[in-house]
C-alpha cells in the first residue's frame, strides 16, 4: 500500500467495460480499491484479480459505512500515504448513506480527482446489475458485450448420475458456489480443466434434469476428446442454444444433445482456444 499513488474506487463486481475505463486512468503504481458488500456474484471475492494487472485492495463495506466524507478520505490517505490521484465514475457515491459524490471528493481530497464519463454500449449504460439481469434471461452474448470478456464461472468437480457416459454423452458435473448462474438451458461454452492453460470447446447444461432424475446440475461436455478432470473446472459462456426441456425418452434427449453439440462445434470452430 505504501507505494500506491493512484486508486480507482467502487464495488467492481464483473470488472466490466465501465470499470475498465477507470483502470485505464491509473498509472503503473495504481491500485483498485474494492468496497466489498459481500454480494458480488459475477466476480466473487478474489476472482476480480483475473481482469486487471493492478493490485486490488478490499475494504469491507461494514467497516467503513459509518464514515462521513472526511472520515473516508482520511482513511484512504492513511492507508495509501503516497496517494496523488483518485479515479471514480460519473455516478460514484460514498460515505454514510451514500450521500457524498465526486464533487465532495474534489473538495475533501488534496490531490487529483479523475471522474470517468458514463460508459455505454449501444447507447445503454453499462452496469453490473444489468449484466446480472441479462444472464438471468440467458442473454450471455449481451452480458459478454457489457463485460468485455466471456462470463466465466468456476466450480468444484462432483460425481454425476453416471448416466452421461453410459447412455448419453460424458459430462463433467460441477458444484458452483458464489457465482450467479445464467438461466436454465444449454449453452455454447469453453471449458478449462483444473490448472490447464487452454480452454476446450464445449457445450454446457444448467438446470434441473427434468428428463432424468430431476436434480439440479451444472455440467459440461467437452467436444475435443476425452479429458480427465480432477478437482475443478471453469466454464466460459459464449452463446445460448435453447431452454431446458423435458424429453419423453432417452433417445429423444440424446438426439437433442447431439444437435446441441453440432451447433456448439460450428460456432466454436473459428475460435482459437
Ligand atoms: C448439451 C446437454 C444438453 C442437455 N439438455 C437437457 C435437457 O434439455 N433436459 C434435461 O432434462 N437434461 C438435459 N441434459 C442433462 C442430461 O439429462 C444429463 O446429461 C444426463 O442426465 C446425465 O447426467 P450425468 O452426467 O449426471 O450422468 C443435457 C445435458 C447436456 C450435456
Ligand atoms: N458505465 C459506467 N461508466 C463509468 N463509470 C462507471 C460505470 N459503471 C460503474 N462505474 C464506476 O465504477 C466504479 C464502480 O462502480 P460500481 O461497483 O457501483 O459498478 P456498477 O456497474 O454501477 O454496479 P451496480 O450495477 O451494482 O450499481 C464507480 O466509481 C462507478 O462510478
Amino acid at each position: 500500500m505504501k507505494e500506491i499513488t493512484s486508486i480507482a474506487i467502487g464495488g467492481f463486481d464483473g470488472m466490466h467495460i465501465g470499470h475498465q475505463a477507470l483502470f485505464n486512468e491509473l498509472g503503473c503504481d495504481g491500485a483498485v480499491v474494492v468496497i466489498d458488500t459481500g454480494y458480488a456474484n459475477l466476480t466473487p471475492h478474489e476472482y476480480r484479480k483475473r481482469y486487471t494487472d493492478h493490485k486490488i485492495f478490499f475494504f469491507n463495506l461494514e467497516d467503513i459505512r459509518h464514515l462521513d466524507g472526511e472520515g473516508f478520505v482520511k482513511l484512504l490517505c492513511k492507508e495509501f500515504p503516497k496517494l496523488q490521484k483518485i479515479v471514480v465514475g460519473y455516478d460514484f457515491h460514498f460515505g454514510k448513506d451514500r450521500k457524498y459524490s465526486y464533487d465532495d471528493l474534489k473538495e475533501l481530497f488534496d490531490g487529483e480527482v479523475v471522474v470517468v464519463e458514463e460508459v455505454k454500449h449501444n447507447n445503454d449504460s453499462v452496469h453490473s446489475h444489468k449484466i446480472r439481469a441479462k444472464l438471468q434471461l440467458g442473454d450471455v452474448k449481451g452480458a459478454n458485450e457489457f463485460l468485455g470478456h466471456n462470463y466465466t464461472i468456476v466450480g468444484e468437480k462432483i460425481q454425476g448420475q453416471g448416466l452421461g457416459s453410459s447412455e448419453l454423452f460424458a459430462t463433467i458435473n460441477l458444484k458452483v458456489k458464489d457465482f450467479l448462474l445464467p438461466k436454465e438451458g444449454v449453452y455454447v461454452t469453453t471449458t478449462r480443466i483444473d490448472d490447464e492453460e487452454h480452454y476446450h470447446p464445449s457445450v454446457s447444461f444448467i438446470g434441473h434434469r427434468v428428463s432424468t432424475d430431476g436434480s439440479f446440475a451444472v455440467e459440461t461436455h467437452i467436444l475435443d476428446g476425452e479429458v480427465i478432470c480432477k478437482e475443478k473446472a471453469e466454464i466460459s459462456f459464449v452463446d445460448f442454444i435453447r431452454d431446458n426441456e423435458k424429453f419423453e425418452s432417452m433417445e429423444a434427449l440424446k438426439e437433442a444433445i447431439q444437435k446441441d453439440i453440432a451447433k456448439a462445434a460450428k460456432e466454436l470452430k473459428f475460435l482459437a482456444l
